[in-house]
């Protein structure tokens, strides 16, 4: 059981926002769909939910054929992007609203939001006005809220997008653990890579409507399908006829076989790793390559601006050809 997308397409007027997707989405998984911004990650968490219709395409969802299905009979929970809660109800409120719009008995969803508001740490807030809340906290609650009617898919737009860094990475923490203890099938939509890499346990590149790869986090890092998602999940530089990751590259202040030689043009410290800028000598790439080493390295190496230096992918560095 999962989310079955067959050839799902998409366009708004000539423009075309989604083409032609098949993916499945594990049960139980934390998926992120990660990639640029208009690459379709919303339209296709959109088409998910219902709020969207495809063109061409299906989707089933948990064995049930919900193409043609309206968004309150898909049993999905969704907290999108510019979430706006109902400003008059407080915060218990907001969260029992999906069950009493299904008219479920008081004490039953009584019972339900007390969990709930356990759940997401609310319970002293229950009776605030969700004006009175943080920003993280108002995100909580409108998680709970999307939990609330027990939806078998839980789909989030940015979920963390307008939050400052701090905030962000204690509620993705928070996710992690949710997801761990409740297991409902998420998506959630991000174009920040380390939020997919550490969250998720599947993403889902998609750039300019396509899906350019699926796989776990370690899987997309390591095994890069093409350039474009070597370069978005992490730095890249080019040395020689290879695209790869800074930090892979193999530097020495002594002969030795190379891909390139050059002299080092810049030297930046920050933090506890030094990025350094080679500029190649003819007949090596004309561009400069980045090389990061940690400070201890540098050190060792005893590398300054100015260093004739010999360029190498480490051993079993990723490499894509450019
Ligand atoms: N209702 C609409 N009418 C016209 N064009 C739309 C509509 N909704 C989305 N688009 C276009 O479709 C493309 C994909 O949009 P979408 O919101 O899915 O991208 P995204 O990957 O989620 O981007 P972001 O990270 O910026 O939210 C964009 O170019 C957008 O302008």
């Amino acid at each position: 059981m999962s989310i079955e997308i067959s050839g799902v397409s998409k366009n708004f007027g000539d423009f075309v926002a989604l083409q032609d997707i098949d993916l499945t989405i594990p049960t139980g998984q934390l998926t992120a769909l990660l990639g640029p911004s208009g690459g379709g990650k919303t339209t296709l968490l959109r088409i998910i939910a219902g709020l969207e219709q495809a063109d061409a395409g299906s989707i089933v969802i948990e064995g049930n054929d919900a193409t043609a299905l309206p968004v309150q009979r898909r049993n999905v929970g969704f907290v999108f992007q510019h979430y706006a809660a109902f400003k008059h109800l407080n915060v218990a409120r907001n969260i029992a609203f999906g069950l009493e719009i299904r008219k479920r008995p008081k004490d039953e969803i009584d019972a339900k939001v007390d969990e709930l508001l356990q759940l997401v740490h609310l319970k002293q807030f229950a009776h605030r006005l969700p004006s009175q809340l943080s920003g993280g906290q108002r995100q909580r609650m409108a998680l709970a809220r999307a939990l609330a009617i027990e939806p078998s898919v839980l789909l989030l737009d940015e979920p963390f997008g307008a939050l400052d860094a701090k905030v962000r990475k204690e509620l993705r923490d928070w996710l992690r653990r949710l997801h761990d203890e409740m297991h409902v099938t998420t998506v959630f939509v991000t174009h920040d890579q380390e939020e997919a890499l550490e969250v998720a346990n599947s993403i889902v590149v998609i750039n300019e409507g396509r899906i350019e790869q699926v796989g776990t986090p370690d899987d997309l890092y390591d095994k890069p399908a093409n350039d474009f998602v070597l370069g978005f999940l992490g730095p890249v530089t080019t040395l020689g006829t290879k695209l790869v990751r800074p930090h892979d590259i193999d530097i020495s202040r002594y002969e030795q076989a190379a891909t390139a030689v050059g002299t080092i043009t810049r030297w930046t410290r920050i933090g506890f790793e030094v990025r350094l800028e080679v500029t190649p000598e003819p007949p090596h790439a004309p561009g400069p390559v980045q090389v990061v080493v940690t400070r201890a390295e540098a050190r060792a190496l005893d590398l300054h601006e100015g260093d004739r230096v010999w360029l190498r992918p480490q051993v079993g560095a990723d490499t894509v050809s450019v």
